[in-house]
């Protein structure tokens, strides 16, 4: 049995993160960890599950590989920056596992992937998202991946942003502008939408309940105990097929 400390453990995604550790019988949990918590709170547990806020996740992501433990972020707001950043403390720490998911969802993690997939062939492209009124930041954390792997799959050709100094325009996340509802009613939803001459083609995605993230998380857990080093996506750990860098 692998025990597991749970940063963020009262929150939305905690408390479900904490049920599908109870009912897998591999993973026993560990510390439930809020903002109350001291620095050493949960240290006995061999993994780290990160599911606090954008501002507090580097922090405890840090911390945790420091003392030896195998971490899993959920928590949003680890853009290419801050990857680069991991990168470099995994680095420096031998035998360090640290697996970031910007989304748990199959159906989020698929729609993402075929955006990679028309990336190249189209020369605009925008993502629309929305989410529930509690959410404390915009850009969603799958919108600023998206757009960074969008970017990355156009090999630094950038698509047509015309006007994109104009706020209404949206904010531009490596060369993609992404707008952002924040709504009561909805849970998460995102569009992509390429333009090509004629056509627009558009790649939705929608999170009707919270359910549709307990797979991923069951398949991050059973993924970070051989895992090595930086791995980002859920697509890794599940085999989809992916091509270019990120
Ligand atoms: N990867 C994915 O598929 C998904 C990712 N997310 C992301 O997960 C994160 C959490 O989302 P959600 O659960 O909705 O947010 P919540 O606000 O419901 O939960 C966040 C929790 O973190 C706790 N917290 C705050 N600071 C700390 C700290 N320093 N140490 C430990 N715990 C802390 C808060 O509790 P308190 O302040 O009481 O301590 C709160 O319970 C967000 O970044 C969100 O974008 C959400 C859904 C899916
Ligand atoms: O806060 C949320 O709810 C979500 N956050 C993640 C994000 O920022 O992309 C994942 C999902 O969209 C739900």
């Amino acid at each position: 049995m692998s025990s597991v400390a749970v940063a963020g453990a009262r929150g939305r995604l905690g408390s479900l993160v904490c049920e599908v550790i109870e009912d897998h019988p591999a993973f026993a949990l560990g510390a439930q960890l809020s903002s109350a918590s001291g620095p050493e709170a949960g240290a006995d547990a061999a993994i780290l599950f990160d599911v606090s806020t954008p501002e507090a996740s580097p922090r405890i992501v840090e911390r945790a590989l420091r003392r030896g433990q195998r971490v899993i972020v959920g928590t949003s707001g680890w853009s290419a920056d801050r990857l680069r950043a991991l990168d470099g403390v995994v680095r420096e720490i031998p035998g360090a596992a640290v697996l970031v998911v910007p989304n748990f969802s199959l159906g989020s993690v698929m729609a993402t992937t075929l955006a990679r997939i028309a990336a190249p062939y189209f020369g605009s492209v925008e993502i629309v998202e929305a989410h529930h009124e509690a959410k404390v930041d915009s850009p969603s954390g799958t919108a600023v991946r998206t757009a960074e792997l969008i970017a990355a799959a156009r090999g630094g050709d950038p698509p047509a942003a015309p006007f994109a100094d104009q706020p209404a325009r949206g904010q531009l996340i490596a060369g993609v502008p992404v707008h952002s509802l924040r709504l009561n009613g909805v849970i998460a939803r995102q569009e992509v939408r390429f333009g090509g001459a004629g056509e627009v083609l558009t790649i939705a995605h929608d999170t009707h309940a919270r359910d549709s993230y307990r797979a991923g998380i069951r398949a991050a857990l059973e993924a970070i105990r051989s895992a090595e080093g930086l791995t980002v996506g859920l697509e890794r750990v599940l085999g989809i097929p992916v091509t270019g860098a990120a």
